[in-house]
């Protein structure tokens, strides 16, 4: 554990030392002389009351004496100052460091499976406060100890000349108080562990009870109070945990009061018996009060510093487990170059689950989406259809079977490579706080000053009128949360209809043009019925020739696709053309019956209840 706690304590020193050296070295150099100042002090005195105490008066040395103490007080009230200024300077360009490394770690998890882990996400919030706390939690009290230790040494150095057993004393009397130090420390970092998850949740909470997206159905669910409720059972569950060793570290730190109380006053004794026995001078008094009182002081900081390095390390650790992590997908070392997709993509037996204790999403597909060609994916909800999508993105890899694009297994390229091939519209698209522009220009950053390009896409997509007559056009932010400085007006946020963002998502994928595979997962779920006529007439002429994989609970709108392939409980049970599937009856063409018949509903009354599932 200690060579552990080391190797953290120096990559916090690199970390701090890379994001500001000059910056380090001046706090060290502040650091020592800090600690020099009050042994000078209290030696300045001893000489200054020895002079006087003489009764004949050498009138240059007590002016000397006195212009030194006059001094030294003068680095008491600036020093301090300084030194905050400095490690100031020095922490915000440690947060910076810290957090671009952090996030570019996080960007280095190309799967999802870590986003959906709790215990990632726990060490995720940890491994941020930790971030942050490299150069006040860790670097910066180190060079505190530099300074105790400096304090202590010199007040050791004077105590020892003036009488040994005192000095053991006093060193002897400073083991306990490392033990219950370290002892709390300990005790703090596991609390922090265990009471993240309650942090968590409270956050959740909050943001359920605050955000825009949320707040509807809050009101309308009338779930303010039960929210708040949930809120407050957290935090009160966080506050009895943190009360428990709250009192705990009082009732320590009153033990370890009173120990250093006994020992000041016996030194105090000491001093004053050998004063009154003409064994000591006035000034040694003085000087040797002073040690007593600031070695305590000193080790007591040194203690307090030490052991909240220690219980820093311990957080520290999640930081580096996130920045050293190693990928959750396994990228061969020299990866596969993704060529241009010529034949088929394929699907060979692929079995996946999302967890060995979750039962199997995907049984044995087989599955050829041929280059070129448009293929669509039905099948009841829960099917697995999302699910195949992702691994085809590679966001997962199948446990077994493989999937292969032009013959070459998805796992021997870059993830990054192969997503570059890709475009899609997600069933669960983001929304992102950003202007119109920006949220189409994030299909393909290149185009993110591309006006004209950025246009095209929306205007492919049915949204270029839409955002064209918004207040700031593509330059309007789609968000009420974020107030717009740059126009000084907190109301130009805007906020779009569902099937508004669906088409501006969609953008996003067209703006990502050219592209060897497009897939559309729901993309006009949200649409109203000309909208999505219009989209389906898009997509019908964007789709020729092209490589596209559609899902769709709407059966009109698969009907061209060049295959249709029905998934149920991960299992393919059919595919074909529209018409073959339409021939030969089964899922398909019971699904597209059900669907047509509900259409026909005001015609020939309530739909046929043969077709309904038996
Ligand atoms: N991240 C996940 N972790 C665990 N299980 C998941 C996860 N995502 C999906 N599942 C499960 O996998 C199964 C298939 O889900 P999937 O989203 O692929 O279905 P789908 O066919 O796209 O459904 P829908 O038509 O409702 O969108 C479901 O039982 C779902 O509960």
């Amino acid at each position: 554990m200690t060579g552990e706690l080391l190797r953290r304590a120096a990559a916090a020193w690199e970390l701090v030392w890379r994001a500001g050296a000059p910056a380090t070295l001046t706090s060290f150099a502040l650091a020592v002389t800090a600690g020099i100042w009050p042994v000078t002090t209290a030696w300045l005195t001893k000489f200054l009351l020895d002079e006087l105490a003489r009764g004949t008066l050498d009138t240059g040395k007590v002016i000397g004496l006195a212009v030194g103490l006059g001094l030294t007080g003068l680095l008491v009230g600036t020093l301090p100052q300084v030194s905050q200024y400095v490690d100031a300077q020095l922490g915000r360009a440690v947060n910076v460091r810290a957090r671009d490394r952090l996030f570019t770690a996080v960007n280095r998890f190309t799967g999802l499976a870590p986003f959906e882990s709790p215990h990632f996400h726990d060490r995720l919030q940890l491994a941020q406060q930790a971030s942050q706390s490299a150069s006040s939690q860790i670097v910066i009290p180190m060079l505190r100890c530099v300074q105790g230790t400096v304090t202590a040494a010199g007040f050791v150095a004077t105590l020892i000349v003036l009488s040994p057993v005192v000095t053991a004393l006093v060193l002897v009397a400073v083991v306990p108080l490392v033990v219950a130090q370290f002892s709390l420390s300990r005790r703090h970092a596991q609390l922090v562990w265990t009471i993240n998850p309650n942090i968590r949740r409270q956050l959740f909470y909050a943001g359920l009870l605050t955000d825009v997206s949320t707040a509807k159905e809050v009101r309308l669910f009338g779930l303010g109070s039960f929210l708040r409720q949930r809120l407050l059972t957290e935090l009160r569950s966080t506050n009895d945990a943190e009360r428990a060793l709250d009192r705990r570290t009082l009732a320590v730190q009153g033990l370890l009061s009173l120990l250093g109380a006994m020992v000041t006053a016996f030194g105090l004794i000491w001093a004053v018996t050998g004063a009154v026995s003409g064994h000591l001078s006035v000034g040694d008094v003085a000087v040797s009060i002073a040690a007593v009182a600031g070695l305590q002081a000193a080790f007591g900081a040194l203690v307090g510093h030490v052991a909240g390095i220690f219980q820093a390390l311990l957080l520290f650790g999640h930081y580096l487990a996130v920045v050293r992590a190693q990928p959750d997908l396994p990228v061969p070392p020299d990866p596969e170059p993704v060529p241009d997709l010529g034949r088929c993509i394929e699907f060979d037996d692929v079995w996946f689950r999302y967890d060995e204790s979750h039962p199997w999403v995907l049984r044995g597909v087989n599955l050829k989406i041929p280059a070129g060609r448009s293929v669509a994916l039905v099948g009841l909800n829960g099917a697995g259809k999302s699910t195949l999508v992702k691994l085809l993105c590679r966001f997962y890899d199948p446990q077994r079977g493989a999937i292969r694009w032009d013959g070459v297994d998805l796992r021997d390229f870059d993830p990054a490579d192969l997503r570059r091939r890709i475009s899609a519209v997600f069933q669960d698209y983001v929304a992102y706080e950003l202007t119109a522009g920006e949220n189409i220009a994030v299909g393909d950053l290149r185009a993110l000053t591309d006006q004209e390009r950025i246009r095209r896409a929306a205007s492919h997509a049915g949204v270029d009128e839409v955002v064209s007559r918004l207040p700031q056009g593509y330059d309007t932010m789609l968000s009420r949360i974020f107030v717009d400085h740059a126009h000084d007006d907190p109301a130009t946020g805007v906020l779009l209809s569902g099937g508004q963002w669906q088409r501006i998502a969609l953008a996003r994928a067209y703006l990502r043009d050219r592209r060897d595979l497009l897939i559309l997962d729901e993309p006009s779920s949200g649409l109203d019925a000309e909208a999505e006529h219009a989209l389906h007439e898009a997509l019908r002429r964007h789709r020729t020739g092209r490589t596209s994989l559609l899902i769709s609970h709407r059966l009109s709108a698969v009907l061209d696709a060049d295959q249709i392939v029905v998934l149920n409980e991960g299992r393919i049970i059919q595919q074909g053309t529209h018409a073959q599937l339409m021939d030969v009856g089964g899922e398909y063409a019971r699904l597209f019956t059900l669907q047509a018949a509900a259409y026909r509903r005001d015609r020939a009354g309530e739909p046929d209840a043969s077709l309904s599932r038996p």
